[in-house]
């Protein structure tokens, strides 16, 4: 279970995540909505300790992960990655060495940076990069690849830290939307296959509807809607999106207007026609 409690970082006079308490279940896969400026990539990057809270606690398996420092926070980091918009692959490396830097941790930053892995580390690899179809690319230069091929080598990489969370900001806002489909489709694969618990920053609803165990709205740094996308109407979603009815249907990007004020329906990534 990772327990958030009174989560908030400031910046100056603004509270871009304002006291969330939330809690998610081992094995979870949990969206969160909001329009941009919400917080979303401010929580997730809290999660990692990539940025310091302000204040607030983030339990993971009897210790607050929000306090720790040193080899600890390293370890910490190991099992919960993340992948990022823009994927973060270093584009003159070759892809096998992309996703053998995800063993740092396991492995060591100088043996690392000297590219000393072991066979049975490179085979690890390989077999990352297979259950993303990526096992071909191996040897070819990480910039060759296009964006949906990079967040799958991102993937990966991820996936050799052999981490028990992963966290995803924004992991299809770059792709179009048959690489969005591949992405999300593995993270779910991931998620369901190993268990391993997948918070999801996302821009529309319906992509979390179709993947996501659990919706979780924030508006202006705080948590306005936690439950099933399906139990998400109208009013709700005019905390999450604004008031501001033409935001919101440019903000859902997708989702018939028509059928608000009702449980919404379901419809496919970014309202595109997706073949299965
Ligand atoms: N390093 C920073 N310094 C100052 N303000 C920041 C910083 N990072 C984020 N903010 C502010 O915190 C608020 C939340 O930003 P955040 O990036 O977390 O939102 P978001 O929901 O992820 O938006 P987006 O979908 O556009 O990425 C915004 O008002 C933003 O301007």
């Amino acid at each position: 279970m990772l327990e958030i409690k009174g989560l908030s970082k400031h910046f100056a006079a603004t509270k871009a995540v304002d006291d969330v308490t939330v809690s998610i279940p081992d094995g979870q896969m949990v969206g969160i909505i909001g329009r941009s400026g919400a917080g979303k990539s401010t929580l997730l990057r809290m999660l990692n300790r990539l940025a310091d809270p302000t204040a607030g606690q983030i339990n993971f398996k009897g210790r607050d992960v929000a306090a720790i420092k040193g080899r600890e926070l390293l370890k910490w980091r190991s099992e919960c990655a993340m992948i990022f918009q823009q994927f973060n692959l270093v584009g003159r490396l070759d892809v096998i060495t992309n996703v053998l830097t995800g063993r740092m941790y396991h492995h060591g930053f100088a043996s690392s940076m000297l590219k000393f892995y072991s066979p049975a580390e490179r085979a690890f690899a390989i077999h990352a990069l297979d259950r993303l179809t990526m096992s071909h690319t191996a040897t070819q230069r990480a910039d060759t690849l296009s964006g949906g091929q990079q967040q799958r080598v991102a993937i990966a990489r991820a996936l050799v830290q052999e981490p028990k969370i992963l966290l995803a900001d924004e992991p299809i806002a770059s792709l179009d939307p048959m690489n969005a489909k591949v992405v999300m489709d593995a993270l779910r694969t991931i998620n369901q296959e190993d268990q391993i618990t997948v918070v999801c920053n996302l821009h529309t609803l319906d992509t979390a509807r179709r993947y996501c165990d659990r919706v979780i709205g924030m508006a202006a740094g705080k948590v306005v809607f936690d439950g099933n996308a399906d139990d998400l109407t109208m009013d709700v979603a005019r905390d999450i999106y604004g008031a501001d009815l033409s935001d919101f249907t440019e903000e859902m990007t997708s989702t018939d207007i028509s059928a608000l004020g009702k449980p919404l329906a379901p419809t496919a990534i970014d309202g595109q026609a997706l073949a299965s």
